[in-house]
């Protein structure tokens, strides 16, 4: 069976059908970049990171495009309250972003577009919508006619009707003086006195958030993509107001499938309820601070635990379920001696029945939850394979322990599931604002892999790593006899340590 997909458009699983025959051309609104992720943006973007890895395991080439919102009421609000300017704080908050989100093993973007940098575009389209009657500029903004598009609302589902009865509310009396209806919203804000503003055809000023995304959409992929995703609450208003933007210009549809995820929440302490994770009400673990506790590759799985379209319920004790199920499954990852050992083959043929399943699962609107049983089930397996091996026994077939290794290896990638890697991304790409160059990641992947380039395969870092932690402990134990041991034995295998006086014990290879 094909791959069906929930289209928020349309209400229902649909099959996949690309614009493209073995194309996908896929958009996710990025954050807007004031402050650091906290745990709700690594959702967001896990999974749809994971959704693009299964594309390309599909056999799709995806062009996935996430953009930096970085204008914006509140990075200028961070600016001015920290005396730093607005380009300052968003460089600041993209560096952190990327670093945060390379540690959850997320692939950088093939591009990563930037209001500042797309101004032109947003120009170009607000142009365009003029001269078609859709928007109209007052006293030096340019407002959207709602009312004149008449599919609005088919995304959300909501009506004019009760549109109307909210919308003069949330305005001030100065911004409903100058729309024409309550409804309308702004493609272009004018510059108020101190701000940072852009010239154009409407005077100085600077771009609403909606807009930045159809001209960047359009400048990036297209006039009509293939996926365009976000977390739910962007359903309404955002991507209702790209809906708007682009399809009155364009007659196209902007995207042929939305997809949304569900939140990340929390329970409020004083109600008892469940509410968002979110920056505004404070109820936010930053990634950064989680990451000294717990292994970002767990947090991954924690995420993937739960579809994408249902809720998550933080808790610690939840975290730390998954901190426990990532410590078994990464085990699975050291085999590689004992496949050698054994005189099997790395590579090679997969387990069949597993693949199916698991692909199964994933085609049915990417059911994560029961892509990562069929993880279980293979680690669970391979786990018991090793304990009697360890215990000087032999296994009833080597050949199937092997296939079922790979099968794990290759699946558990699909999920973006691997032990961390040394640092080695493409982010610099990101931070100019060009094309992330994923072909840096897969090659550095590919080095670490063969162990070339720092003379240790990945799979063998967070071994590496358990030793140096062993030989901490003795040191603090003051057992130098078993310090030394340790020392020597990552010696061996050409690590040297290098301790220092106020960090941890680094390393590196004994050729470099
Ligand atoms: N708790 C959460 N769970 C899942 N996704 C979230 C959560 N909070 C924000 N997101 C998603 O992260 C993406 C980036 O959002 P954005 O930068 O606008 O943050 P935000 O929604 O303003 O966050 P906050 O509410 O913390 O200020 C959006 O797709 C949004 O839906
Ligand atoms: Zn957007």
């Amino acid at each position: 069976m094909a791959l069906q997909l929930f289209n928020t458009l349309t209400r229902k699983k649909e099959p996949f059908v690309p614009i493209e025959p073995g194309k996908v051309r896929f958009y996710v609104c990025g954050v807007t970049v004031y402050d650091y992720s906290h745990l709700g943006h690594g959702r967001t973007y896990v999974v749809w990171d994971t959704i693009r890895r299964y594309l390309r395991y599909r056999g799709y080439e995806v062009t996935y495009v996430q953009n930096f919102t970085d204008i914006d009421d509140k990075i200028l609000k961070r600016a001015e309250e920290t005396g730093s300017s607005m380009g300052a704080v968003a460089n600041t908050f993209i560096e952190a972003y990327l670093e945060d989100m390379e540690q959850l093993n997320i692939l950088p973007a093939d591009k990563y577009p930037r209001a500042t940098q797309s101004l032109p575009a947003i120009e170009r389209l607000i142009g365009e919508l003029e001269i078609k009657g859709f928007a109209y500029p007052s006293d030096g903004d340019v407002y959207y006619r709602v009312r004149r598009f008449k599919d609005y609302g088919k995304l959300s589902g909501r009506r004019i009707e009760d549109l109307e009865a909210g919308a003069s509310e949330r305005v001030s009396e100065a911004e409903q003086a100058r729309k024409e209806d309550p409804l309308d919203f702004a493609l272009w804000k004018g510059a108020k006195p101190g701000e940072p503003h852009w010239d154009s055809a409407w005077g100085p000023g600077r771009p609403g958030w909606h807009i930045e995304c159809s001209a960047m959409v359009r400048a990036t992929l297209g006039e009509t993509i293939d996926i365009h995703a976000g977390g739910e609450d962007l359903k309404f208003p955002h991507h209702e107001n790209e809906i708007a933007q682009s399809e009155a210009i364009t007659g196209k549809p902007l995207a042929r499938y939305w997809l949304h995820n569900a939140f990340l929440n929390i329970v409020n302490s004083t109600s008892g309820e469940e509410e968002k994770m979110s920056k505004s009400l404070g109820n936010f673990r930053t990634l950064r601070d989680l990451y000294r506790v717990h292994s970002p590759i767990a947090l991954r799985l924690f995420i993937l635990q739960t579809h994408y379209r249902n809720p998550i319920a933080f808790s610690p004790e939840a975290i730390a379920a998954a901190e426990n199920a990532w410590k078994e499954m990464a085990k699975v990852f050291s085999l590689n001696e004992l496949i050698h050992q054994l005189d099997k083959e790395p590579e090679g043929d997969l387990s069949e029945e597993h693949v199916a399943t698991f692909v199964k699962a994933m085609d049915d609107d990417f059911n994560t939850p029961q892509a990562l049983a069929v993880l279980f089930d293979l680690s669970k397996k391979l786990i018991t394979g090793r304990n009697i091996v360890v215990h000087g026994g032999n296994l009833d077939d080597s050949a199937a322990f092997a296939c079922q290794w790979r099968t794990f290896k290759r699946l558990a990638a699909v999920l973006g599931l691997e032990p961390r890697m040394v640092s080695l991304s493409a982010n610099v790409n990101a931070r100019s604002g060009a094309a992330g160059d994923l072909s840096i990641t897969s090659e550095a992947a590919a080095l670490l892999e063969s162990g070339a380039l720092t003379g240790v395969p990945a799979v063998e870092i967070e071994e590496i790593e358990r030793i140096i932690g062993l030989r901490e402990q003795a040191r603090q134990e003051r057992n130098w006899g078993e310090a030394d041991r340790l020392r020597q034995q990552l010696l061996d295998q050409g690590i040297i340590l290098i301790d220092h006086k106020d960090k941890p014990t680094t390393w590196r290879r004994t050729e470099s």
